[in-house]
C-alpha cells in the first residue's frame, strides 16, 4: 500500500485550550538535528530515491507528526483519570514505560488519579474492571529494576464495548495500552468504540515486542535487552561445541515470524556458522541442503553453531505430520501455535551426522522465557521513558487511536490501525540479512526451498 500524507494523519479530539506544564519551555524551541518542534513533521521515507518517487513537494510528501510535548493541551489535568494496560507477551521494559507514564501524568501533568488495569484487557471486562491499582509515583518508585510488569498481562479477546463500558464506569479520559500487534489491534478496536459512542477519551498504544515484528518503529522496546540476553546463549553453545567431538550446538530463539532476534543475536555472538528465519525458507536434504552443510562444518573445523528462530522451518513439519513436534491451532489470542523446529533439526542432524561416521555430540539449548522475563538493559530503560514521556504529551494534548514509536530516531505519533497493516520482518534483500550473510559465510538459501514471498518491509 503507498502511504499518503492524509493516511499518516493522527486524529485529535478537539481544539486544546489549557495551558501546558511545559508552555514556557517550549516557547524558544525550534526544529534542528536533536529536536522536532511542534507542528513540525518526520519524513516517513529517508532516501533521495524514495522521495524522488513521490515527486510532491516537501509539505505534501507522506510524513509523521513529531511526538513531544504541545504548548496547549487538550485535557484540564486536574480532571484526568488516566488507565494504564499491558497485555500480551512478556517483554523487558513494561515496568519502566508504567513508571514513565505514572510520573509524567502525576509529577508534571498532576492528573487526578491513574489506573492500572490488571492481567491485560481482561482487566477491563466487567468481571474484572474494579480490582485496579492505584499508580502513584511511590508505588512506582522502583518497579523499573525488575522484569515482567507490575500489572500482569493476558493472552485472549475481550469485547470491544465492555471494555469502553469499563473505562466510562471507572471514569477513564486517557487510555493506555502497551502492547504488541495483538495489543495495538485492540487498542484500535477500543477506539473505534469509543469514537462510534461519540466519547472524549483518548487511547494511545505503547507497542511492545521483543519479536520486533510491529512497523513503522525503528525498533520495538524490550528488543535490545531480549537479543543481549540470547546473546549469552549463542556463546555458551559455541563454546561447548568447540569442545566436543563432531559438536554441534543449537541455540532455539523466540521469534514467532520474524527473526530479528535471531539476526542480532548472531551478530552480537558472531560465532554461529548458520541463522535459520521465518522469512526463509530452508531445504534439510540434497547436496546444498542444511544437513549437507552442516557436515561440512563439522568434517572442517570440527563443530557448528546454529541459531534458529523458532518460527523457522515450520513448512518441514507440516510435512512430517508428526504431532508432538507439529504446532497446534492457535492461543487464546488467535496466535498460531508454532511446531518444534528445533527438535527436529536436533534429530535430522544427529540422525545424518551419525548416518556419515561423525556421531555428533549435542548441545541443544532452549532458552525460551528466559530472553524475554528479564529487566531493561541500560539502552532499553532510556528509551522506555521516552516513549512513555511521548504517550502522556500526546494524551493529554487530545490524540487518540495513536501510538508513540521511534521513527528514523525521531519520536512520532503513527495512527494506530497502520501498527497493525503489515508485519516487519528481516528482508532478504535487505543490509541486515546481508550482514548476517557476511558474518556467518551462509549460502543465502539452503538447497531448493518453497519459493519464499517477498518481503515488502524490512525496518532494521
Ligand atoms: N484482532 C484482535 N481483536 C481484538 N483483540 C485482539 C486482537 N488480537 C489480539 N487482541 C487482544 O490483544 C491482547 C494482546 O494480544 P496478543 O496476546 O496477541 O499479544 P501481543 O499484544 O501481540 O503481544 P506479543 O505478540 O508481543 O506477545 C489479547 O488480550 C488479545 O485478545
Ligand atoms: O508462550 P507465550 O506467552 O504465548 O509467548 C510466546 C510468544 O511470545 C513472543 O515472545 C512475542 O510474541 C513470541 O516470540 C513467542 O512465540
Ligand atoms: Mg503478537
Amino acid at each position: 500500500m503507498t502511504l499518503h500524507l492524509d493516511n499518516l494523519r493522527v486524529r485529535r479530539l478537539g481544539e486544546c485550550r489549557y495551558d501546558s506544564p511545559f508552555s514556557e519551555m517550549l516557547s524558544t524551541k525550534q526544529t534542528s538535528p536533536h529536536y522536532v518542534a511542534e507542528g513540525d513533521r518526520v519524513l516517513l521515507e529517508d532516501t533521495v530515491s524514495m522521495l524522488a518517487e513521490h515527486s510532491l513537494p516537501s509539505g505534501e510528501a507522506p510524513s509523521f507528526e513529531a511526538a513531544g510535548p504541545r504548548r496547549k493541551i487538550y485535557f484540564d489535568p486536574a480532571q484526568v483519570t488516566a488507565g494504564i494496560v499491558t497485555c500480551g507477551g512478556l517483554c523487558p521494559g513494561l515496568n519502566n514505560v508504567i513508571r514513565g507514564l505514572v510520573k509524567e501524568l502525576s509529577v508534571h501533568y498532576k492528573v487526578k488519579r491513574v489506573l492500572g488495569f490488571r492481567n491485560g484487557l481482561q482487566g477491563l471486562t466487567a468481571e474484572h474492571r474494579h480490582d485496579t491499582i492505584e499508580l502513584t509515583p511511590e508505588r512506582v518508585r522502583d518497579i523499573h529494576s525488575a522484569g515482567g510488569t507490575i500489572l500482569g498481562s493476558s493472552r485472549g479477546g475481550q469485547d470491544a464495548d465492555e471494555m469502553v463500558d469499563s473505562l466510562v464506569l471507572r471514569g477513564v479520559d486517557v487510555m493506555f495500552v502497551i502492547g504488541g500487534d495483538g495489543g495495538m489491534r485492540a487498542a484500535t478496536l477500543l477506539s473505534e468504540a469509543i469514537r462510534a459512542r461519540g466519547l472524549d477519551i483518548a487511547v494511545i498504544g505503547v507497542p511492545k515486542t521483543i519479536d520486533n515484528d510491529l512497523p513503522f518503529t525503528d525498533q520495538s522496546f524490550g528488543f535490545q535487552s531480549a537479543f543481549a540476553r540470547a546473546t549469552d546463549f549463542i556463546s555458551a553453545v559455541s563454546v561447548e561445541a568447540a569442545a566436543s567431538p563432531n559438536g554441534v550446538g543449537i541455540v532455539k530463539l523466540m521469534g514467532r515470524h520474524s527473526g530479528f532476534i535471531a539476526s542480532y543475536a548472531t551478530l552480537a555472538a558472531n560465532s554461529a556458522d548458520i541463522v535459520l528465519i521465518p522469512e526463509i525458507p530452508f531445504a534439510l536434504g540434497g547436496a546444498d541442503g542444511l544437513l549437507a552443510h552442516v557436515e561440512q562444518h563439522v568434517r572442517a573445523k570440527g563443530f557448528v553453531v546454529i541459531v534458529l528462530a523458532e518460527g523457522a522451518g515450520q513448512d518441514l513439519l507440516d510435512e512430517r505430520g508428526l504431532p508432538q513436534q507439529n504446532g497446534r491451532g492457535t492461543d487464546a489470542s488467535g496466535n498460531i501455535k508454532l511446531g518444534n523446529i528445533g527438535e527436529l533439526l536436533k534429530e535430522r542432524i544427529t540422525a545424518h551426522l551419525t548416518a556419515v561416521g561423525l556421531a555428533p555430540t549435542m548441545r541443544y539449548i532452549d532458552p525460551s522465557y528466559a530472553v524475554r522475563s528479564i529487566a531493561a538493559n541500560a539502552y532499553d530503560s532510556v528509551y522506555c521513558l521516552r516513549l512513555a514521556h511521548a504517550a502522556v504529551h500526546a494524551a493529554m494534548a487530545g490524540r487518540t487511536e495513536a501510538a508513540v514509536a521511534r521513527w528514523r530516531r525521531r519520536f512520532v505519533h503513527v495512527p494506530l490501525p497502520l501498527m497493525t497493516s503489515r508485519r516487519n520482518q528481516v528482508d532478504p534483500d535487505g543490509d541486515l540479512w546481508m550482514s548476517v550473510l557476511e558474518t556467518t559465510c551462509q549460502p543465502a538459501e539452503f538447497g531448493s526451498a518453497p519459493a519464499r514471498e517477498r518481503v515488502r518491509t524490512g525496518f532494521c
